[in-house]
């Protein structure tokens, strides 16, 4: 108890600071879409060291006066922002290491806040179909408590969902030669209108998306019945520097990240790139910070955003996985300056790369109206721009500890 009392007197007091702060600084305010001067929040970020969550705390600490108490299990991908003290928004953050599984300063944490965002969960398709009783956990029983402690306390929620939950595209239900199939109303997903299509309950991969759909129903429904102010976000594909790990490097080595990681690391490594049964599965890649923008809008506007469900991606960037693969093959030899390999990709079945239970989406392309509409966001950067600098970020980091990690064994 007195640990708990001691940290709610901590935050109360970077709380007052910051206050103190933004009456000092007013005749620089900054404003919401309607005019309005925006007050700064206190954020209660679960998730906030993992890679969403580390671009979105880098935008609140270098472009706001908002304050965030970061909530994680790790913090390896903050820890630019949380040290040294002399940082400009020292004070403005502060770091809880906790689970959220079984942690009773949870609560503690939402109630002093203003606003909660749920980033926490296994999100990594290679365990959908492995670990699928930790997916659904993680996914739902896991995000339970947040919800509630957000409603019962009249505090605003923005949690994190995923295009997954919109499953299959109904055109993929259409024979191969189905002229409709060219018809985006069989194909492009709209938060209000599009179904969820997933698989049979053997193909355990859909655990994952099954979990989302019933936390975005429940969030849904606390909207409705008990007033809850909450806003859902459906990110597609979103990536960048920091994007899960590298297989050995820093994650484990017989660890299969996703697909961005996946291909940073045979690229990294000299070796075929793995198309899963043909790489013919289609994505629309969004560059992290244009992403990081649209969410930055929805806190600072709740009146646009609340109540509603987001698509967060750019519908300009779709490629086949395949695609995918020739691309950054050849972003990653003009930003390392390698020639590439004579056998750049190679076919893997999905049993062989996954094991049994994987499934997958098709095609996904967002509708971007709705948000369009409330919030005037669109993404900017287009994929190959994304590639190279997200290329260049991986070359940076990982080229040499690769090459220590391949010269190592041959050194014993
Ligand atoms: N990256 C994407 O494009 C994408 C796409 C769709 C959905 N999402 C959703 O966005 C959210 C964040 O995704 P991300 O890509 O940053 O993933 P991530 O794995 O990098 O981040 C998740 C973070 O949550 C933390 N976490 C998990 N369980 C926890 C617990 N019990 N207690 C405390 N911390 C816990 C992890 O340690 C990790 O740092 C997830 O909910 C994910 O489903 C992301
Ligand atoms: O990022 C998202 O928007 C969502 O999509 C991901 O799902 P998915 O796109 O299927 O995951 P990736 O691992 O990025 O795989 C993309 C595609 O590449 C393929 N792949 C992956 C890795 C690889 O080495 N080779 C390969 O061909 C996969 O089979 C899949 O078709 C994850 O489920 C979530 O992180 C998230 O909810």
């Amino acid at each position: 108890i007195s640990h708990r009392i001691q940290s709610i007197r901590e935050i109360n007091l970077v709380r007052k600071v910051n206050t103190r702060r933004y009456r000092m600084s007013a005749s620089s305010v900054r404003v919401d879409l309607d005019g309005n001067p925006i007050k700064p929040l206190t954020i209660c970020m679960i998730g906030a060291g993992g890679f969403i969550g580390s671009h979105l705390c880098e935008k609140l600490m270098s472009e706001t006066q908002h304050t965030v108490l970061a909530v994680d299990v790790y913090n390896d991908k903050i820890k630019h922002l949380l040290e040294p003290d002399s940082l400009p928004w020292a004070g403005r953050i502060q770091f809880h290491r906790l689970n959220i599984k079984n942690d009773s300063r949870l609560e503690g944490l939402i109630k002093c806040s203003d606003l909660t965002v749920n980033l926490a969960a296994i999100c990594t398709p290679a365990d959908y179909n492995t670990r699928p009783l930790d997916t659904i956990y993680s996914n739902f029983i896991d995000a339970l408590p947040v919800v509630k402690y957000c409603s019962e306390n009249n505090k605003r929620l923005i949690h994190f969902s995923t295009c997954e939950v919109y499953g299959k595209t109904i055109g993929s239900f259409l024979p191969q030669d189905s002229p409709l199939r060219q018809d985006p109303a069989y194909y492009i997903l709209k938060e209000d209108t599009s179904p969820c299509i997933f698989g049979s309950i053997e193909k355990q991969r859909w655990s994952y998306a099954c979990a989302k759909q019933l936390i975005e129903r429940l969030i849904y429904a606390e909207g409705a019945e008990n007033g809850l102010e909450f806003t859902i976000v459906r990110p597609f594909n979103w990536i960048g520097p920091r994007m899960d790990f590298i297989p050995g490097i820093d994650g484990p080595s017989e660890g299969v990240p996703r697909v961005l990681a996946c291909f940073s690391n045979n690229l990294l490594r000299r070796e075929p790139l793995k198309l899963v049964d043909g790489g013919e599965s289609q994505r629309t890649f969004v560059y992290i910070k244009d992403a990081i923008e649209a969410v930055h809008l929805m806190i600072e506007n709740p009146a646009r955003a609340n109540g509603h469900i987001f698509n967060v991606g750019n519908p300009n960037n779709e490629v086949t996985v395949r695609q995918l693969a020739e691309m950054m093959t050849e972003v990653y030899a003009k930003v390392s300056g390698e020639d590439s390999i004579e056998t750049p990709t190679i076919d893997v079945s999905s049993k062989e790369f996954y094991g049994e239970g994987y499934d997958d989406s098709d095609k996904r392309i967002p509708d971007m109206t709705i948000i369009n509409k409330q919030l005037g966001w669109d993404p900017k950067t287009s994929l190959w721009d994304l590639l190279e600098s997200t290329l260049t970020y991986q070359h940076r980091t990982y080229a040499e500890a690769v090459r220590q990690s391949i010269a190592k064994p041959l050194a014993n």
